[in-house]
């Protein structure tokens, strides 16, 4: 069993709970535990992931959260740094699956957050389970 810790950036309730439900699906149905840290935006996820990580307490993360374009730059900001702070944990060996919507609208994030269609925390929840099983076979 793997400790699979959840780390949201909760700025659309509706979506995030889309998504943290098929991230947990995916988790629990192979027999993970799961836990959810919330943390105010997406681009705390990358710190808190990075702090959570030194711990030793969790075994992979998954990175939840919505960004949807608004009037300014800070769109490609927070989508932006989020993705490559995250790539770059990954590339310093963290499991990570990175399920952070970055859509133009609402009809976007809903099909891709919704685990019946687009399923994007579940595919993330696969990503991070895939990296943790590559640290497993080249560990052994
Ligand atoms: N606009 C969105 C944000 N913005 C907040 C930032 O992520 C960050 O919390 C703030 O800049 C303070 O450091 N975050 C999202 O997750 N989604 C958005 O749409
Ligand atoms: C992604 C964002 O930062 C967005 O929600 C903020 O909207 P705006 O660019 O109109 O301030």
């Amino acid at each position: 069993m793997a400790r699979i810790l959840i780390v949201e950036a909760r700025f659309y309730d509706e979506y995030n709970d889309l998504l943290i439900a098929g991230a947990r699906r995916v988790c629990e149905a192979e027999g993970h535990s799961v836990e959810v840290l919330t943390v105010p935006g997406a681009l705390e996820i990358p710190g808190a992931i990075a702090l959570a990580a030194e711990s030793e307490s969790y075994d992979a993360f998954v990175a939840i959260g919505v960004v949807i374009r608004g009037e300014t730059y800070h769109f490609e900001i927070v989508a932006g740094e989020s993705a490559r702070a995250i790539m770059a944990l990954t590339m310093d060996g963290i499991a990570i699956g990175n399920g952070i919507l970055t859509v133009e609208n609402d009809a976007q994030a809903m099909v891709r957050a919704d685990p019946e269609q687009k399923d994007k925390g579940g595919e993330s929840a696969k990503a991070a389970l895939a990296l943790l099983a590559l640290q497993d076979r080249f560990a052994a």
